[in-house]
């Protein structure tokens, strides 16, 4: 098929050639929602569930109880049987919480062929090792390639066909312009998964934005607090516009772009996920908020992952050990795992140290950002 992409871009002699067979692994909202649309995009299709009973409420009702209320033709193959979904597979997609994803993967890297690449969708930083999800991958699955899905998307407004933009990112061997390259993973996926409805735009900093979909969990939680003690719109931009901060500087810290928090998987999933009751971090948040225990927020969600509780903690863990400061997923992490009041998190994020806002291109020297010492802040404040 000829190219027909702008003069700005690099012109490739073809477009990008996609998988025809695609195996998604992880049969949640979001996996089940991945199926669907690389159904729709006209590829074929097998999804591995690991519920059996799950597997069972699909064969007799066409329904994932995983993602209610949406029809899951019956083209396609769903399969409790790893081996059978993996089979002939010419692409992997991983969806799978992230405190799990390690132990899957080692499963499917036993059972795929050598070369066959994987995309990652999973959104977390791994609890103890401090790994993002594509370093988790690296270590099941040496050498294998990889891309990174990841941006604003429901699962359930994907199944419902509502236009849904999302970043796909891999790490390329020149720079941006080889993204548009026959070969390259990142667009190989982008138009396996490309229909009128779901338009992957493509990057080639995976680590950008993984770190902003790990995260924006976290934001979600801490916007949802807002949204339940009652709180106002100032409460809730202040939070938006200094959680994008932080993604910028842990990004920057392991390696990502500065600006890659402007996309889709940045400011793009952080505007979605904290200001929507459909988002189960932000509804865990408002449960918090309104004086739930941690708990028994989870309780209200159900079986549904909240990537945000344990990504608390593992988001600052990482973030303390390069010597970053994410003071509000600090914030998050001491309400949610260690019992301190929402009021004095509140208070203790408005009265710290007073900071400059980034630069945007200075992002490295603000990792160690000069900020009024805490004598001083507290005058400011008295
Ligand atoms: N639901 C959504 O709208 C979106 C979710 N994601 C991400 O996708 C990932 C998967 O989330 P969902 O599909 O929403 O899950 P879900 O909350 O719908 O379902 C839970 C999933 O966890 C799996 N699971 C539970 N225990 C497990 C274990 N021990 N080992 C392996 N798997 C286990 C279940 O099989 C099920 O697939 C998460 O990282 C999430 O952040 C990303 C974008 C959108
Ligand atoms: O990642 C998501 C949308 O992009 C889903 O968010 P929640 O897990 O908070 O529902």
């Amino acid at each position: 098929m000829p190219n027909t992409g702008s003069a700005t871009q690099t012109t490739p002699l073809h477009d990008p050639t996609p998988f025809s067979h695609v195996a998604v692994i992880g049969g949640g909202a979001w996996g089940t929602a991945l199926a669907l649309t690389a159904h729709r995009a006209g590829r074929s299709t097998s999804l591995w569930i690991r519920e059996e009973s799950a597997a069972a409420e699909i064969g007799s009702t066409g329904r994932n109880p995983f993602l209610p209320g949406h029809e899951i033709p019956r083209a396609i193959a769903v399969t409790t049987a790893l081996d059978a979904a993996l089979r002939g597979a010419g692409l992997a997609v991983l969806v799978i919480p992230s405190q799990h994803l390690r132990a899957v993967a080692a499963r499917v890297e036993a059972l795929l062929p050598p070369g066959v690449p994987v995309v990652v969708c999973s959104k977390g930083v791994e609890a103890g090792s401090g790994a993002l999800m594509t370093q988790v991958v690296a270590e099941e699955m040496p050498g294998r390639p990889q891309a990174v899905l990841s941006g604003p998307s429901f699962a359930a407004e994907v199944a419902e066909d509502q236009p849904t933009a999302v970043t796909i990112a891999a790490a390329g061997p020149g720079g941006p312009q080889d993204l548009f390259a026959e070969d390259h993973l990142a667009g190989r996926v982008a138009v396996t998964f490309a229909s009128e409805t779901f338009r992957p735009y493509l990057s080639d900093d995976p680590v950008g934005v993984e770190v902003s979909g790990a995260v924006k969990n976290v934001l979600a939680v801490a916007s949802g607090i807002i949204a339940g003690r009652g709180m106002g719109s100032n409460p809730r931009a202040a939070l938006l516009a200094r959680g994008l901060a932080e993604i910028s500087r842990l990004s920057v810290a392991l390696g990502g772009r500065a600006e890659t928090v402007l996309g889709l998987s940045g400011a793009g999933d952080v505007m979605l996920t904290c200001s929507s009751e459909q988002s189960r971090n932000f509804s865990f948040g408002k449960a918090l908020g309104a004086g739930r225990a941690p708990g028994a927020a989870q309780g209200a969600i159900g079986r549904a992952v909240v990537e945000g509780v344990a990504n608390a903690r593992s988001v600052l863990a990482l973030a303390q050990r390069l010597g970053v400061q994410m003071p509000i997923c600090e914030a998050v992490d001491r309400i949610v795992h260690r019992g301190l009041p929402v009021e004095r998190a509140i208070a203790a994020l408005l009265t710290g140290p007073l900071r400059a806002e980034p630069r945007a291109l200075e992002h490295r020297a603000s990792i160690a950002h000069p900020a009024l010492s805490a004598p001083q802040a507290r005058r400011v404040f008295a």
